[in-house]
């Protein structure tokens, strides 16, 4: 309730799962569960939703959720070995209650820090030791940031090299009256197309069938205009060259049994990335990969 206390909560989510509710002083909201390090909801001073998540999202794992912000780690989509986006969605991460200090910032008070590192089974599956580090944070304002840090722990001496995105799914009201600026005349690979790559055009991008499409070497700051809502989300990056595009139309909606048939114009994901140019980490080196989101309203 605005007007409250900054505060962090630990509490039980839909199917008795772990999550952790972030509140801020002015209204502003964030949800992020234990699995998946996911968030799942982020709204602003007026009590309204930002993220996307499917009517028929299923909260049950190992399935990722369908919507909210699902990390890709250490594996963006089907190019490697591992499933598809790599497992730290799929994993229950814990709370870290002794993180490593971050560089400071002194206005953000309310975030939680969240922790993954392989068990001895997930060490079948991609030989590698590691922590990564997850920060979820409010700030006054109502911006959502998340700040990632991964490290290599790898004790046989030997580097490891990863790709990743935060792959989130905004909450638009009409796809169809969706722009995206700072993405124009940049080279993208189009996983439409075998991941073929292409030039994008000079316009502002607008949206009127599938589209799925990696962008190389982008701008740290990307506008999402949503004309009806009168609100632009400013996506902030820093570490992640690289932003996807992504929405599935209608017939691949229809084929995803837990995003519904029409849900796709209500969604678009833009994805903070690293995937062109794996990130290599040698033992005892870590990496630090973050975004901000901020929403802005035209009156
Ligand atoms: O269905 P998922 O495994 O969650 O992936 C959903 C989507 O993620 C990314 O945006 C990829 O670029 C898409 O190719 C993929 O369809």
């Amino acid at each position: 309730m605005a007007g409250d206390k900054p505060s962090v909560e630990l509490c039980k989510g839909i199917n008795g799962l772990d999550k952790v509710v972030l509140r801020e002083t002015r209204g502003s909201s964030a949800e992020v569960y234990l699995f998946g390090g996911q968030v799942t909801s982020w709204k602003n001073e007026h009590g309204e939703e930002l993220l996307f998540v499917s009517s028929k999202a299923i909260f049950k794992p190992p399935k990722a959720v369908r919507g909210g912000i699902p990390i890709c780690f250490p594996q963006f989509s089907s190019h490697g070995n591992l499933e598809q986006h790599g497992f730290a969605r799929n994993k229950f991460w814990s709370i870290d209650t002794n993180p490593p200090q971050l560089p400071s910032n002194n206005l953000v008070k309310t975030f939680v820090d969240l922790i993954l590192k392989p068990t001895d089974d997930d060490i079948k599956i991609w030989p590698h030791s590691y922590e990564f580090r997850l920060r979820v944070a409010l700030t006054p304002g109502g911006d959502l940031m998340l700040t990632s840090r991964i490290r290599n722990t790898n004790s046989d001496g030997k580097p490891f090299s990863f790709t990743f995105a935060y792959h989130t799914y905004l909450l638009v009201s009409d796809i169809s009256e969706v722009r995206v600026e700072g993405l124009e005349t940049l080279d993208y690979l189009d996983n439409l197309k075998e991941r073929e790559r292409f030039t994008e055009q000079g316009d502002a991008i607008t949206f009127e069938s599938e589209v799925d499409k990696i962008y190389l070497s982008t701008p740290n700051k990307i506008a999402i205009i949503d004309h009806e809502k009168k609100r632009t989300f400013v996506l902030r990056k820093d570490g992640l060259p690289d932003a996807v595009v992504w929405n599935p139309w209608d017939r691949k909606a229809k084929a995803m049994p837990d995003f519904g048939d029409d849900d796709y114009k209500h969604m678009l994901s833009v994805e903070a990335a690293a995937i062109e140019k794996p990130i290599i980490l040698k033992p005892g080196s870590s990496r630090m990969m973050s975004i901000a989101d901020v929403p802005m309203y035209r009156h």
